[in-house]
């Protein structure tokens, strides 16, 4: 019933425990509140909260143009229901580090367990497309170190994100993840690789916990759980794909409405009414008024 149970600090505390362990943990990414109660019942370890899927909700494309409020706002909504550990994508901070370390705080006090912070410039693009620029390293060092530094709960967790392996190369991206751990960062997440290999060389020079990300439509296959947990991923998320496919399928889905008048043919694919109310808990509220859930939803 309303919100997850656990307190954000322990959420953050079993999430520390479980990467430590050096397990592969699954974390796709919710596009709203409801789809990350849908990744808790299905057995995932966190959920990952996407900056390009809530600039997409929003319409707008993924060019940092949303706030440090709307994103918090929203985390904030998405992690409290869920009993999972929510992980979120700060972009590039928000700003100068100082509005870093601001951003930490928000998102301390929001819920989350994490965030990653990466090394683009203003404006950014998805870690996916061609043509991007990352800041010089002095500035990338300075946002994590100013994140570190504005954290009150040690267990929360600062990711940082390099961009470069797309720019400059996988010695690049070695060589600047190396210093951002020295910097603080509790783990990476190196964006775009191209292979397996390329993650595989990064485990085997970086002591801290991977991300790998395993976008759709990007620079990377599509490796497989196993696959990435052979080469040492301790974390990995999809981000859009959830979003992607609840899109793909109102795209379909009206226009079937369009040309057929209804959506009978359709209701095979939909979430079920009765599916709606047990993942929202309906019955439970019963408890503060018996006659709240009174009535049966035929399957
Ligand atoms: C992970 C990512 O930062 C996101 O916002 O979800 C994006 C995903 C995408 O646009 O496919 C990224 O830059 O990889
Ligand atoms: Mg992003």
């Amino acid at each position: 019933m309303l919100y997850a149970q656990t307190p954000a600090h322990e959420k953050r505390r079993l999430f520390r425990e479980r990467l430590a362990s050096g397990e592969l943990l699954r974390f796709p990414g919710a596009f709203n509140p409801l789809s990350a109660k849908l990744i808790g019942e299905r057995g995932f370890d966190g959920v990952y909260i996407s900056g390009a899927v809530l600039a997409a909700d929003l319409g707008l494309p993924d060019i940092g143009l949303t706030t440090l409020t709307e994103v918090a706002g929203r985390a904030k909504q998405i992690a409290r229901m869920t009993e999972l550990p929510a992980i979120v994508d700060a972009d590039t901070g928000f700003g100068e580090p100082m509005n870093v370390a601001r951003s930490i705080q928000e998102f301390e006090d929001a819920g989350l367990a994490g965030l990653h912070i990466e090394d683009q410039i203003n404006p950014k693009r998805c870690g996916h497309l061609d043509g991007k620029q990352v800041v010089d390293e002095d500035t990338a060092l300075k946002r994590i170190r100013a994140a570190v530094d504005a954290r009150r709960d040690s267990n929360f967790l600062i990711m940082a994100r390099t961009d470069i392996r797309a720019v400059e190369g996988l010695d690049a991206a070695i060589d600047r993840a190396k210093k951002l751990v020295d910097a603080g960062a509790d783990a990476i997440f190196p964006e775009a690789m191209a292979d397996l290999s390329e993650f595989e060389a990064m485990r085997n020079a970086i002591d801290v916990p991977l991300l790998a990300n395993m976008t759709e439509f990007g620079k990377s296959e599509l490796f497989t759980v196993d696959q990435l947990r052979d080469v040492g991923m301790n974390l990995v998320i999809w981000p859009v794909s959830l979003l992607r496919l609840a899109m793909g399928a109102a795209m379909r889905g009206l226009d079937e409405l369009d040309a057929s008048g209804n959506l009978e043919a359709k209701l095979g694919e939909m979430q079920h009414r009765a599916e709606l109310y047990e993942l929202v808990d309906y019955e439970g509220y019963n408890h503060f008024d018996t006659s709240v859930f009174n009535f049966r939803v035929a399957r």
